[in-house]
């Protein structure tokens, strides 16, 4: 199969959907694999690294577009490259669709097949592609937060960890999966008072058995919401419903309790945000107030260490990116239903019940289908 990976063209996105090891690895396996030139040097790549590896370098995303079987990228598609995408043609890349209607009704439009990275399954109920980001927004989202905490930046002017004599801020994170526990994990570790919220009682328990000493858990509700947001000095949003948009759990009308200056970060931004007053924003201008609350709502935090998300992302994607490319979709999903739910569109279909939801699309069920 010819495999092609083009330069993200996202604002600020320094990833690569392929890295030399993967190029290599597929190129070992009899596949072709074409990259965009520099397409990997904001992650430290160059093209020399792919042409060892056996890759072809290729001037302009219009020729890996027109020539590859699969594309296979970090973002989703931007609007000049939907309009790259043909019948048939495969894309594995993150579309968070939920809160998306233009790219979705041009990705029907393309004929396309599209497998998402975020709703990729795993034995355990997990998101594999989605976890190597979510640990790395996770353990970004409290240094990122701490910075937009200080005083020229519009907040309370409130150091995490405090010093001897003045108590540390008060860091909320609701939501307690990969994102949730590596932001608490990393917010303690700076000294903060960290409260970690979620619905799951199996996963309170988790957290409770496991990082008990380091930060405390409560059963996410309204209520206790209300209880903790006049004490917050930070609130990490980190929820997710798979492939839905998030449920929107701060609203504006709570400011006035919230202290001025306090710091909203929503990571849960990519599928729509969990707080009222959430608009995505870039990492050239990534805050913004809102009645004296701080928001930080950069829709893909990873992209700020490029390197290190690249590697992490391309460790998980590796195998799958393999699997399509030496038995294409339709028997690499026929043959593990964990890929298949990572089927959001077929040639002008929605393949994903939760999208179709929050779109009012109609979907048809991926099963039927291979
Ligand atoms: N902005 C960015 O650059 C990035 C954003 N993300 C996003 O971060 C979000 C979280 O991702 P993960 O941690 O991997 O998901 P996850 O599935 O591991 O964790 C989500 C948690 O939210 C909990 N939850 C659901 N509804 C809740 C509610 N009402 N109150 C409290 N908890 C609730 C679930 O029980 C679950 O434990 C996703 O939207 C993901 O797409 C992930 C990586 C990068
Ligand atoms: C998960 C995601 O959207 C990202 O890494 O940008
Ligand atoms: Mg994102």
């Amino acid at each position: 199969m010819k495999i092609g990976c083009p330069t993200e063209i996202k604002p600020q996105e320094y990833r690569v959907g392929v890295t030399p090891n993967a190029a290599l690895e597929a190129v070992s396996q009899g596949h072709e694999v074409l990259i965009q030139s520099g397409a990997g040097l904001g992650a430290g790549f160059d093209d020399a690294a792919y042409e060892a590896a056996g890759a072809r370098i290729i001037d302009t995303a219009a020729e890996i577009f027109a020539s590859a079987d699969m594309i296979v990228k970090v973002k989703e598609p931007q609007p000049v490259e939907r309009k790259m995408l043909r019948q048939g043609q495969l894309l594995f890349t993150y579309l968070h669709l939920a809160p998306d209607p233009e790219q979705t009704k041009d990705l029907l439009a393309s004929g396309c097949t599209a497998i998402a990275y975020e709703t990729v399954t795993d034995r355990s109920g997990g998101l594999p592609l989605l976890a190597p980001m979510s640990e790395v927004a996770g353990r970004l989202a409290p240094q990122v937060g701490a910075w937009t905490l200080q005083k020229a930046n519009g907040g309370r002017g409130v150091l995490m960890g405090g010093v001897p004599g003045v108590g540390p801020a008060r860091v909320i994170v609701i939501g307690g999966g990969v994102v949730g526990t590596h932001a608490a994990k990393i917010a303690a570790g700076m000294g903060a008072d960290v409260t970690v919220l979620d619905r799951s009682l199996p996963r309170l328990r988790y957290l409770d058995d496991v990082f008990g000493g380091t930060f405390k858990t409560g059963y996410s509700s309204a209520g206790l919401l209300e209880e903790l947001l006049p004490l917050a000095d930070m609130v990490i949003g980190a929820v997710l419903i798979p492939g839905a948009a998030a449920p929107k759990l701060v609203r504006r009308d709570q400011f006035p309790m919230m202290k001025p200056g306090a710091v909203l970060v929503d990571v849960a931004i990519d599928q729509g945000g969990c707080f009222e007053t959430s608009r995505a924003t870039t990492h050239q201008d990534p805050i913004y107030e809102v009645d004296g609350i701080m928001h930080y709502c950069v829709a893909n935090m990873p992209g700020a260490v490029a390197r290190t998300s690249t590697l992490a992302l391309g460790n998980a994607t590796m195998p799958f990116m393999l699997a399509l490319a030496k038995k294409g979709w339709k028997q690499s999903c026929a043959d593990d239903p964990h890929l298949l739910n990572g089927l959001n569109v077929h040639a002008g279909q929605l393949t994903y019940e939760a999208v179709g939801a929050a779109l009012g699309i109609d979907t048809v069920d991926p099963k039927s289908l291979i």
